[in-house]
């Protein structure tokens, strides 16, 4: 027999589960079938794709099961089932280690508060692991398909596992996999049938293989008066593929319940949509929205959440072609009637089938969501607060469904408090108002004290507070919405459209001061102009239609762009600001120098860009300080 150690991070997450997951210990039971359930549907789909797996039919892999036994005075419960089973390669590393990225992310999140690590922790299911709140030892027999030996892995659930061939009357006799599990204290509550077939029927009644309990039940012997105990069998689950069944004829809690299953998440979703669809192509989606955000959802290598089914056979899960990337928070099935069941992983994204069904499964989540977005603005809100970015990913990326998504989208902005919806800006608009105003390239507060602000405070005119960073790039690329344009407030064209007339003489006036500041700065600055849109900050900096502004030449660089010409903004003056006018009564002014590099200065920090020479910016703003004390 060999002694294997586990890998370090299962013995973390071993610790974890029996030391602070006691809040939930039933769904070792729910995690425990969800495996064999995959372990089916696997087998299955193999039976019927691959030559090698169709021999065996007839040899116990045509009956699909889930067997439960128990044997209540030796506190013992038994899984087993006729899946695709394990081998001694399989068992070391399925069963050893963890491979999925999801738990490992889960790992680093960890905060040490056991009731927060139990929340996370029910965003993915801990997996065959939870079975150790409940078992002081495991034993798990497994025969892969096709395979003739049948292994026997034991672990306490502490350090390691042991691993050893076994023969005789503990080999098994058809492919599979069955689990005994030596209740411990905690577990004892399990050793129960009715207790058993509760929580099988809150979890997994409508998994697609039928589960069978065998128990001793307590029948009443009417002649004898008394309660009796017979051996019995009994199928405890619907065995129903649920999303088959008509809408009329499920309940909020069978699609909760299917969810649950599904995903191994400990919450209710937020909401689903159902959908048939007959004609040309017969399929049937089922999709969920999940209450929080799947963990790996800003991670390369997210994991899909929707099952690809061919006519109720399972066919691949984890595909990210079943969605458009920015719907990778969507959990649930796709069951086609019109594919083939050996359709591979490669031929899916060129499959004519599959890309209809796609395409219109994407409309129908889109427009579901706008339903929502207009009769429940609270529900709507929840989905907002943890799917408001992929949503943007999506009007950036996906350009049939731009208009749908810009509906769908909320943003911050100078007139609401909380999130509006363009549609509502847009109502908003003032009568001269030509396009719908935005602001990016910082943090909230920063953005919102901009001075590039401050004509639009001064007009009433609602501006968009663009903070998150992903909101630059997505409207880089969308130029607007329905027949509004869409404008950025720090681009020099802008203020065009709010400028006052101004008098010539001021112009003029001001002239001979712009271009000794223009001299002064050289090439820091392409140009220097009198500004329509301060009201109290005597500079700001704009760029040009065409210019990547400060924030997007930031993460230009970051990531890995070298050659970028560099900066050059425009510098506008306040013609109106105190300081400007001191300058302008006396254009001999020695300080002009200084002031015109402080008013270029300030206004590059207020955008948030590092002073290229800190030091000088320190000594003239004090040389400036001295003169005026
Ligand atoms: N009954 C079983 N039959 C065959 N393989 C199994 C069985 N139970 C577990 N496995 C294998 O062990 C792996 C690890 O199982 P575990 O429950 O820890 O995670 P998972 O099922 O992969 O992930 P998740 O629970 O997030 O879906 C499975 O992916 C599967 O390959």
């Amino acid at each position: 027999m060999a002694k294997q150690e586990f890998q370090t991070e299962v013995s973390q997450l071993l610790q974890l589960i029996v030391h602070s997951l006691y809040s939930h210990p039933e769904i070792f039971l729910r995690e425990l079938i969800s495996n064999s359930s995959d372990a089916l549907d696997k087998l299955r789909h193999l039976s019927l794709t691959d030559e090698k797996f169709k021999a065996l039919v007839g040899n116990g892999i045509d009956a699909p099961r889930i067997d439960l036994e128990l044997d209540e005075a030796n506190k013992l419960l038994t899984l087993s089932d006729t899946g695709v089973g394990m081998n001694q390669e399989d068992l070391i590393s399925h069963l050893g280690t963890i491979a999925r990225s999801g738990t490992k992310n889960f790992l680093s999140h960890l905060s040490g508060d056991a009731r927060k690590d139990s929340n996370l922790i029910g965003q993915f299911g801990v997996g065959f692991y939870s079975v150790f709140m409940v078992a002081d030892k495991v034993d798990v027999y497994s025969r892969k398909a096709g395979e003739e030996s049948t292994w026997k892995w034991t672990s306490d659930g502490k350090t390691g596992f042991d691993l050893e061939e076994v023969t005789g009357e503990h080999a098994r006799s058809v492919a599979g996999t069955t689990i005994v599990i030596h209740l411990n204290e905690e577990g004892a509550q399990y050793a129960n049938g009715y207790r058993l077939q509760e929580i099988v029927k809150k979890y997994s009644n409508h998994i697609a293989f039928p589960i069978f309990l065998t128990y001793d039940k307590s029948e009443w012997d009417a002649e004898k008066k008394e309660s009796i105990k017979t051996r019995t069998t009994e199928q405890v689950n619907a065995a129903s593929a649920m999303w088959r069944r008509s809408k009329s004829e499920l309940k909020d809690d069978d699609y909760k319940e299917m969810y649950k299953s599904l995903t191994g998440d400990w919450d209710d979703p937020l909401f689903w949509f159902h959908t048939r669809a007959e004609g040309t192509l017969e399929y049937t989606t089922l999709f969920y929205i999940p209450s929080k955000a799947p963990m790996d959802l800003y991670q390369q290598d997210y994991k899909g959440g929707v099952k690809l089914y061919v006519k109720r056979v399972f066919i691949m899960d984890d595909s990210k072609d079943l969605l458009p990337p920015y719907l990778r928070f969507v959990r649930g099935i796709i069951d086609s009637e019109d594919l083939p069941l050996n359709v591979s992983r490669e031929i899916l994204q060129q499959n004519k089938v599959l890309t209809s069904i796609k395409t219109a499964s994407v409309k129908k989540i889109l427009s579901e969501l706008k339903t929502i977005a207009t009769n429940d603005k609270e529900k709507y809100a929840q989905f907002i607060a943890e799917y408001n970015r992929p949503l943007k990913e999506g009007v950036y990326g996906d350009y049939a469904n731009r208009d749908t998504l810009l509906d769908l989208v909320r943003f911050k902005s100078t007139k609401v408090e909380g999130l509006t919806s363009l549609a509502e800006a847009k109502e908003r608009m003032q009568p001269e108002q030509k396009a719908l105003y935005y602001i990016t390239g910082g943090s909230d507060s920063m953005l919102r004290n901009s001075p590039l602000l401050e004509i639009y405070k001064k007009k009433g005119i609602e501006v968009l507070i663009l903070d998150d960073e992903i909101d630059e790039i997505v409207f880089s690329a969308v130029p607007q919405y329905g027949d509004v344009e869409f404008k950025a407030v720090n681009k020099s064209s802008t203020s065009e459209d709010l400028k006052d007339e101004a008098t010539p003489e001021k112009t003029e006036e001001l002239k001979p001061l712009l271009e000794k500041i223009k001299a002064t700065l050289g090439d820091a600055v392409k140009d220097v102009r009198a500004s329509s849109r301060l009201a109290d900050s005597p500079s700001v900096i704009v760029s040009d239609e065409d210019e990547p502004s400060a924030r997007m030449r930031r993460m230009m660089e970051a990531m890995g762009q070298k050659d970028l010409p560099a900066m050059q903004p425009t510098l506008e003056i306040n013609p109106d600001h105190e300081i400007i006018r001191k300058l302008l009564a006396d254009p001999s002014n020695s300080r002009v120098d200084d002031a015109a590099w402080l008013l270029f200065d300030q206004a590059l920090l207020l955008e948030g860009v590092p002073l290229k020479d800190p030091t000088t910016f320190v000594q003239r703003l004090n040389r400036v300080l001295n003169q005026s004390i």
